[in-house]
């Protein structure tokens, strides 16, 4: 099975200046770039590299400026594998030029010379999406083995005793069964996409498909294609019909990650499909209806998404049907030490270290560690701690590069997250008196309070 965290990139320039330029930009950013001067490598090339994006000039002949050779060399990619991202990169008012590539099959176009930062986060957004793929391609053919061996109601690994945890647990088990729409809040790495999976096997969609789409990393240009499907001839290179998210999640889940990050004409498209039950695909005329459960899921703050500026009120309203919010790591400590006991299982037989210890002193540091990467952090943290330990215990550095001190808070700069973390503080040092604690802060009282339920932080 291919690692599908690993992003790579190659870069297809006949300027060595270019290459040498996006290999110093890119190299840090990516797992892999390889950078090519001669296009009649390229077929060679994906062979053996397999990239999730290109960056594609669009003249490779000195003088020549049609941009006919990049629209060439986009087929001939696309061909190859059309999973493959291809961002071309453009001179100055080549925009029309760039316009025709996406009509074409090209996902984005960065015109020279880059901007640095923005060519970066128009290869990692198209990075995310070739990972999307793969990812469905491999849930789909998982999903098919997952129906014959295993009963449909099995739910992902989701470890958690702690009261805050097994409410979620519960509050699940109630809501899968009845078809609703959920919204799973919840900052990153709380465990979002796995508690929406689990609703979707314990609902009774669970034998049907869950297609998962990073909506957020997806470029407005290409939502419609991707979400609903195109025609035959929709554009140039659109020789066959092809279906969309909606119509691929027909009779099961169709799980829309991020989605507080979409931009508002977006969220129109969204909204209608969802209000009709229904697509139509880029270039075509025919209204399709879909069976879709929709489950959503974002780290945007419920106060965020209430702001009718960045988040239509009725989307809001059709996609929360139930909400799911999952507490971070720091407000359910009890399940730390379960949580690391799993992944110290997991990655103990994959690297053959099934002797490794944690002692109490170090159990209690990582507990009370505030896990700001939530469990996503923690698992890495336990990888590499059964990695690098080079005895069987396994030592609060081996976890954190920085072991924590009562007052290191440095990897959150969050301002919410820190009002909130002062305010706690603040409470244990004055032993609840909150008018010490109001006077220590320079609040009013009544301003406390508001704060105090706004983070729902209990007085005692
Ligand atoms: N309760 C849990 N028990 C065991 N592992 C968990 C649990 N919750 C999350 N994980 C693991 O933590 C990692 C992050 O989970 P997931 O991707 O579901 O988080 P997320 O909230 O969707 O993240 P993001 O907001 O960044 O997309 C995954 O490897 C997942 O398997």
């Amino acid at each position: 099975m291919p690692n599908i965290n690993m992003q790579r990139i190659l870069v297809v320039d006949d300027d060595p200046d270019i290459l040498l330029s996006a290999q110093i930009i890119l190299k840090n950013e990516f797992a892999d770039v390889l950078c090519i001067e001669n296009p009649a490598e390229l077929e060679e090339t994906l062979s053996h590299f397999e990239p999730d994006v290109v960056l594609l000039d669009m003249n490779f002949t000195r003088g020549l400026v049609g941009g006919d050779e990049g629209l060439y060399w986009l087929s001939k990619i696309k061909g190859f594998d059309p999973n493959i991202q291809v961002v071309m990169s453009t001179a100055y008012g080549e925009v029309e030029l760039a316009v025709t590539a996406i009509k074409q099959g090209a996902a984005d176009f960065v015109q020279k010379p880059w901007l640095n930062e923005k060519l970066v986060a128009t290869l990692k957004a198209c990075a995310k999406i070739s990972v999307s793929t793969r990812e469905i391609e491999m849930l789909r053919d998982s999903h098919q083995a997952f129906s014959v061996t295993k009963p449909a109601t099995d739910s992902p690994d989701l470890i958690g005793q702690s009261p805050a945890f097994q409410s979620v647990l519960e509050l699940i088990s109630r809501v899968a069964p009845s078809d609703a729409n959920v919204l799973v809040t919840g900052e990153n790495g709380t465990g979002k996409e796995l508690i929406a999976r689990a609703i979707h096997q314990q609902s009774q969609r669970a034998k049907g498909p869950m297609v998962s789409v990073d909506v957020g990393a997806l470029p407005s240009s290409l939502f419609e294609s991707e979400m609903f499907g195109h025609a035959k001839g929709a554009f140039t290179d659109a020789k066959n019909e092809k279906p969309g998210k909606f119509e691929l999640a027909s009779g099961g889940t169709l799980f829309l990650d991020e989605i507080g990050n979409l931009e508002l004409d977006i969220q129109a498209k969204l909204l209608r499909a969802l209000e009709s039950r229904s697509i139509t695909k880029v270039g075509g005329t025919r209204s399709i209806p879909v069976d879709i459960r929709l489950i959503s899921a974002t780290n945007v703050s419920r106060e965020q998404l209430s702001d009718t500026d960045q988040f239509r009120s009725d989307l809001l309203y059709r996609i929360n049907t139930v909400e799911v919010n999952i507490p971070p790591l720091r407000e359910r400590q009890e399940d730390i030490p379960l949580l690391l006991s799993h992944y110290q299982t997991i990655f103990g037989n994959k690297y053959g270290r099934t002797d490794t210890y944690i002692s109490s002193a170090t159990l209690e540091k990582l507990t009370s560690y505030r896990w700001p990467g939530n469990i996503r952090e923690l698992k890495h943290a336990t990888e590499r701690a059964i990695i690098v330990a080079s005895s069987n215990e396994l030592k609060t550095e081996n976890f954190l590069s920085e072991v924590p001190s009562a007052s290191s808070h440095r990897e959150d700069f969050n301002l919410e997250v820190l009002e909130q973390r002062v305010i706690e503080d603040a409470l244990t040092a004055f032993g609840g008196n909150m008018t010490k604690v109001a006077k220590a802060l320079g609040l009013g009282r009544t301003t406390l309070y508001r704060k105090m339920e706004k983070y729902g932080i209990n007085s005692e």
